[in-house]
Formats: C-alpha cells, structure tokens, sequence
C-alpha cells in the first residue's frame, strides 16, 4: 500500500459530534447578537475557536476573551455530548489493524487539547496515536495545511504517503495543500459539498467497508 500513515481529523471524522459544536456555537454567539442561522453555523465550523470567533465579530473581543469563550463553548459541548461518545462504525477495527500493520497515525484537529484529551481517554484509544495535533500546536488552523504537515513532520512520513481522513470541505482543502490524499466522511456534508476538490480518493459514510 502507498500509504505509510494514516492522518485523523477528529470532529465529524472519528465522531458524529459535528451537530453538537454547531449547537453551542450557534446558541452562544445568537446570545452575543450575531444573528446567526444554523445552515450558516454549519459553513462556518472549521479552524480555531478563536478563528472562528474573530470571523464572526472582526475585532471586537480581545484573546482573552476569545479564550475564555472558547473554553464556555467546549464545556457546553462536552456535557452535551458525553453521553454519545463513541467512534464511528468500523473505525475501532481500522485502528487496532493499522497499528497491527505498522502504519502510524495522527490525529489532526481545529479543536484545543481539552477536547482531544477528552475524546482519545473517554474512548481508551490514546495508545494507538503517535501524535496529536490540536488547535495549541499550529500557528494557523485549517483550510492551512499546517496542521496535516506537522502531523507528517511528527511522525516522519513524507505527504504524499500520508492519506488524510477529513469530513469537511475546509479539512480537504487543508490536506490538498499539503499535498495529501483523502478519504472523505460524509457525517455531515454530501459528497456534492466538495465538487472541485481533486484529492479524494474516496467517500464513505463509516469505516466499515474501508480496508486496504
Ligand atoms: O478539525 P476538526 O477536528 O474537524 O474540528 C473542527 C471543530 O473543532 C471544534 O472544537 C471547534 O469549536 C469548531 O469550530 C471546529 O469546527
């Protein structure tokens, strides 16, 4: 197989969560006065809590701020979504079988830490990951490819014997610009969501039917 390391995006890629941060999302920054309409809360969930909040209100809070709303915003998602943690269909047997097979792995996600820590110990599957990427370790969030490259960079594989796990159009992109294959999840968005993108290898809608 050409690939050497298998690269995890986290949220709506391992885990249905996806309408979880768009409910916290979109009840909290409705109370901050933004006026915003789920459909449109959908589009705008990807990057950093701080990217996002920055796109939503240009200027008007400062990183503390921004920092400690992050933080409500998780806490919010986190009792919310407790109760259905767990990892997509089919994707426990990849991971015991790719670690199995030497393939290494990453996870690389816009989320922060608290939320990596929280899926990876809740879900026991910390022992399979070589690396974790969160929001605090890249300078710029996706649709940037900072993040898949310094998932590749940790685990010493070379991009293009990398392929990416990703569920939205911001996530692919992220991963064509650093040169990177994908197989897309479609939890959330439909295959017609990301026309025009030439990296993906392939869609599904679980791990069940992926082998290699
Ligand atoms: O990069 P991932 O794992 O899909 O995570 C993306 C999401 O992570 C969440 O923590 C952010 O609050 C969301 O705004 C963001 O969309």
């Amino acid at each position: 197989m050409k690939y050497k390391a298998f690269l995890f995006d986290m949220n709506g890629t391992m885990i249905d969560d996806m309408p979880y941060h768009i409910q916290a999302w979109h009840r909290i920054l409705n109370e901050l006065g933004a006026g915003i309409s789920i459909e449109r809360m959908k589009e705008e969930c990807y990057g950093k809590n701080d990217e996002l909040l920055e796109r939503i209100f240009p200027g008007r809070f400062s990183p503390e701020e921004k920092k400690k709303m992050s933080w409500e915003k998780e806490k919010q998602y986190q009792d919310s979504f407790r109760p259905h943690l767990r990892l997509l269909d089919g994707l426990a047997e990849v991971l015991a079988k790719a670690k199995k097979d030497g393939i290494k792995m990453a996870i690389g996600s816009a989320a922060i830490m608290f939320n990596i820590d929280f899926v990876v110990d809740e879900l026991q599957i910390r022992k399979y990951f070589d690396a974790l990427i969160s929001a605090d370790e890249v300078r710029i969030s996706k649709p940037d490819p900072e993040t898949f490259l310094v998932c590749a960079e940790k685990l010493g594989v070379a991009p293009e014997n990398c392929l990416v796990f990703e569920d939205s159009p911001k996530g692919v992109e992220a991963a064509a610009r650093a040169g990177m294959d994908c197989a897309v999840i479609t939890s959330l968005h439909e295959k017609e969501d990301f026309d025009g993108i030439s990296n993906i290898v392939r869609f599904m809608k679980d791990y069940t039917a992926f082998s290699w």
